[in-house]
């Protein structure tokens, strides 16, 4: 089974004033794929791990080069096992609040910034309500999906788990 990454990144919601505001207030920074896995789709930025490269070091590989941001804090809080027909994968889910530059467009995705409490569900994987919430709030998830025909045929999720929250270290894949 494939490796692959997601990365939630949360810009945290300040007041006037500059104080950190509602937790509810907050956005996360979602693409509408071009192309691949989930094209047509929202969904985090992310993709597959290279041969001899950590998670970790995937996910900030893979949001420079969607969305031109650099992550400086990628925090593992959840893993799911995902199956379908043509795609299976183990997909490490990062949740960073410090980040540089501003989102671009890509010829691999257009980014947009949501509301935490107002996602684009409709249109993202449909398992994705089962878990995104939890982990934009700041919990942990594990989960496996077996999806056929696009739908979702088994769903097993837990959520607030122990996750390895690997801030700095992580293993490289074969
Ligand atoms: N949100 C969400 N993402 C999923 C699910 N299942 C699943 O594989 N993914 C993600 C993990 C990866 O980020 C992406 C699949 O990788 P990809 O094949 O699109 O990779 P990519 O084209 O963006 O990147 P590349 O490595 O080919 O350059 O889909 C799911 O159920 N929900």
């Amino acid at each position: 089974m494939r490796d692959a990454t997601l990365c939630h990144l949360v810009r945290e919601a300040r007041s006037a004033s500059g104080e950190w505001a509602e937790s509810a207030n907050d956005e996360t920074l979602l693409i509408h794929k071009k192309r691949g896995v989930g094209s047509d789709q929202y969904v985090g930025p992310g993709g597959k791990v290279e041969p001899g490269e950590t998670p970790r070091e995937c996910v900030v590989r893979e949001v420079r080069e969607e969305v031109g941001i650099e992550v400086r804090d990628p925090v593992k809080v959840g893993e799911f096992e995902y199956y379908s027909e043509d795609w299976n994968a183990l997909v490490h889910v990062y949740r960073a609040t410090e980040y540089a530059g501003d989102p671009v467009e890509t010829d691999e995705a257009v980014p947009e910034w949501f509301p935490v409490d107002d996602l684009p569900l409709s249109e993202m994987w449909a398992t994705d309500r089962d878990w995104l919430p939890t982990v934009l709030a700041g919990g942990t998830s594990r989960g496996r999906f077996v999806y056929h025909g696009g739908d979702p045929r088994l769903v097993e999720v837990e959520t607030d788990v122990p996750i390895e929250r690997t801030a700095g270290v992580d293993h490289a894949t074969s």
